[in-house]
């Protein structure tokens, strides 16, 4: 799919439809299998590419992991069962596959190297490589251990006590594998209020970790056992319908079977302070919970987010944006400077692609300042490769007057391989 012209004017947006898989969610049930005894069951696993990716290194260190009917059965090989890989581990574009793996990689007693696409050979992973360093871990990167590829020789890890500067799940996810490694008991405390699916799916494959507002505790030497995970749809991805719903005049969408975990419904909070029509039915409340949410057209006004709900909406700020873009009054976005190290600059690519659409929006150090309501009119415009981008594009040609010309829309497949296919099927 090189580029696409998208024109929904004076189409009517109604129906139901089920997001895929969880991504963060995904990605963990295949990790967390694999160092498990016994085999795990996966149900509506997220086959976009970062996931194959995290499932494709696990099977070049030995495990077998099978499609079968719908579900992902991975034949676990116990916490130090995992074999040296013959190649390059090739994690893509996907952060969560590279700084997860560096943690338990570091841990394990034999030699890698991880490689990424050219955005995630970008990324930082100094975040992870210099905790780990204090683990006792030996990794050689790029740019003095911070860029991939990156090699790792696996050793006896130690325990330490960390204070995350930067809340990440991904670090905190990191140094929670390296701490069942290690010797001893690793404490982090800190910034450690961001997406606890770590925390919350490790207990159901038998974990134990102590936590509290302040703190998770994690014992090494411990053994997982497996598990039967059934991966809730991802409200990253569902972000995008509930957009829709909000912005079409007319429109009507309910969202089926969505993830609600609280450290990561920020954006249901946001859009219901904009004044938006938004509401969930919860169905399962324990462990990964999750419900249909039913979202209508409304008349929104503009908010201010900043502070800790930021890494409960990180992914969804450029949809946000969108959003803001057909809200009345000035929304100001601020604390998200986390935002320029993800697939792309996410601050840069917002503001330059809406406002090739006439939106009026400012780039700001730490987030973006939009004005509304705003008429979008069409043009062309880019991903800059990542799939969040392309899909808040996707959703922005159905405000604009004209047909909008989206390049290089084939990234969306990383996190939404059906995208197209699902928003034509509630498109009338
Ligand atoms: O742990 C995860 O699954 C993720 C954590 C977040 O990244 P950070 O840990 O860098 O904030 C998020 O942006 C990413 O899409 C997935
Ligand atoms: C930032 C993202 O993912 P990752 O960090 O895993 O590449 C994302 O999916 O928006």
């Amino acid at each position: 799919m090189n580029s696409i012209r998208l024109n929904h004017t004076d189409v009517r947006v109604k129906g139901e439809l089920t997001v895929p898989g969880d991504k963060s969610i995904s990605h963990r049930a295949v990790m967390f299998g694999s160092i498990a005894e016994g085999t795990t069951v996966i149900s509506n696993f997220l086959r976009g590419d970062d996931c194959l990716a995290t499932m494709n290194c696990f099977r070049k260190m030995g495990v077998k992991i099978e499609d079968s009917n719908g579900d992902i059965i991975v034949h676990g090989k116990g916490i130090t069962g995992l074999k040296e890989p013959k190649d390059v581990l090739y994690t893509g574009n996907s952060g969560t596959t590279a700084r997860l793996l560096l943690g338990l990689l570091s841990g394990l007693p034999f030699y890698s190297v991880l490689n990424g696409d050219v955005s995630l050979n970008n990324r930082p992973m100094s975040r992870v490589t210099d905790p780990l360093k204090l683990m006792g871990a030996q990794t050689w990167g790029r740019e003095n251990n911070n860029k991939l590829p990156i090699s790792i020789q696996g050793t006896q890890l130690s325990a330490i006590e960390y204070e995350l500067p930067v809340a990440s799940a991904q670090v905190k996810s990191a140094l929670i594998l390296a701490g069942l490694l290690a010797e001893g008991v690793t404490k982090i405390t800190g910034k450690i209020q961001s997406r606890d699916h770590t925390e919350k799916l490790l207990q159901q494959y038998g974990a134990y970790l102590s936590m509290d507002d302040n703190q998770i505790i994690v014992k090494g030497g411990q053994k997982l056992h497996s598990a039967n995970v059934f991966v809730p749809g991802d409200i990253s991805s569902a972000a995008f319908f509930i957009a829709l719903g909000l912005i079409v005049p007319g429109a009507e969408l309910v969202i089926k079977n969505v993830g609600l975990n609280e450290t990561r419904t920020g954006i249901l909070d946001v859009v219901r302070a904009m004044g938006g029509n938004v509401e969930v039915e919860t169905i399962r409340r324990n462990g990964e919970p999750f419900g249909n949410i039913y979202v209508k057209y409304s008349d929104l006004t503009a908010t201010e987010i900043s502070g800790a709900i930021i890494p409960r909406l990180i992914d969804e700020i450029p949809i946000i944006a969108l959003i803001a873009t057909q809200a009345e009054g000035t929304t100001i976005i601020r604390d998200a400077t986390e935002l320029k190290v993800k697939e792309t600059n996410r601050i840069e690519a917002v503001v330059t692609e809406l406002s090739k659409l006439g939106a009026s929006i400012e780039a700001t150090d730490d987030g973006m300042i939009i004005h509304g309501k705003q008429k979008l009119k069409g043009g062309q415009v880019k991903t800059h490769g990542d799939h969040r981008i392309g899909m808040m594009l996707a959703i922005a040609s159905f405000i604009c007057s004209e047909d909008l010309i989206l390049e290089n829309a084939d990234c969306i497949k990383i996190s939404y391989p059906n995208f197209f296919q699902d928003l034509k099927s509630i498109v009338q």
